[in-house]
């Protein structure tokens, strides 16, 4: 593990198992990092997770978690339990659940998994958060989140990576982005919002892009990898 020369982290969104394993077949963990998300871990589970890292993957679980401190912790500790790189919580859970989280992963391993707070959804545009009956923007709505995160003793968060530099200024280099949302020109946005192309999204600063459908959805999911891989001089 940690052998990776990409920042790409590839969302893994299939229904089907096999069409998920052919993709990652064409693959290795120099290549990319792997995110299990909602969907296929509901379908196929932690028996999944283990397939991905036994092949030497890193794994994002992207469980999002966000309940009563004690069942949120215990649910962080059930996934880093599976061996994984990284896993998140929703940063609107609060402080107090984001830092019993923290506490129950430190106190199980020496080296624990990544924990990242999700802050405003890349599928969220200014409009989407002040329906919800908070009076800020977007990006000022995921520097308030992320303040919390950080208090909270988590690694880092997910937010756009509009909104990446703003918080490299403000939480410094070693607090980690994880930016979906990414599109490289010309690819369809689909239900995203906040979107940037994947050199711009690592000057800005992010750490790592979270790509799915331009990837996976694509006719050859190698030569699009390798392309990105490339425009980021690392391949
Ligand atoms: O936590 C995430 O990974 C996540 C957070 C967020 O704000 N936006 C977001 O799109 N994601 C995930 O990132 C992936 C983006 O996929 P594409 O839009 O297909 O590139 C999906 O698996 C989402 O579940």
């Amino acid at each position: 593990m940690q052998n990776c020369n990409s920042p790409v982290v590839v969302a893994l969104d299939f229904n089907d198992a096999q069409k998920a394993q052919q993709l990652v077949s064409q693959l290795t963990p120099a290549d990319c990092r792997l995110k299990v998300g909602k969907e296929m871990f509901t379908l196929f589970g932690p028996e999944f997770v283990k397939s991905l890292t036994s092949k030497g993957f890193d794994v994002f679980l992207d469980l999002k978690f966000h309940d009563i401190p004690a069942t949120t912790a215990k649910a962080c500790l059930a996934a880093a339990n599976l061996g994984v790189w990284m896993l998140n919580v929703h940063a609107s859970g609060g402080v107090n659940m984001m830092q019993t989280a923290k506490n129950l992963l430190q106190d199980n391993f020496q080296n624990p998994p990544l924990l990242i707070g999700v802050t405003v959804l890349t599928s969220m545009d200014d409009q989407d958060i002040q329906s919800l009956g908070i009076q800020r923007s977007a990006g000022e709505q995921v520097i308030h989140l992320a303040g919390l995160a950080q208090q909270a003793g988590l690694d880092g968060v997910v937010c756009s990576a509009q909104e990446a530099s703003a918080l490299k200024s403000e939480f410094g280099q070693d607090f980690k982005l994880v930016t979906p949302g990414i599109r490289p020109e010309g690819a369809d946005v689909g239900d995203q919002k906040r979107i940037m192309t994947p050199k711009k999204a690592i000057s800005s600063g992010s750490d790592y892009l979270v790509i799915g459908r331009p990837v996976t959805q694509a006719d050859n999911p190698k030569a699009v990898l390798d392309a990105i891989n490339q425009s980021l001089n690392l391949a």
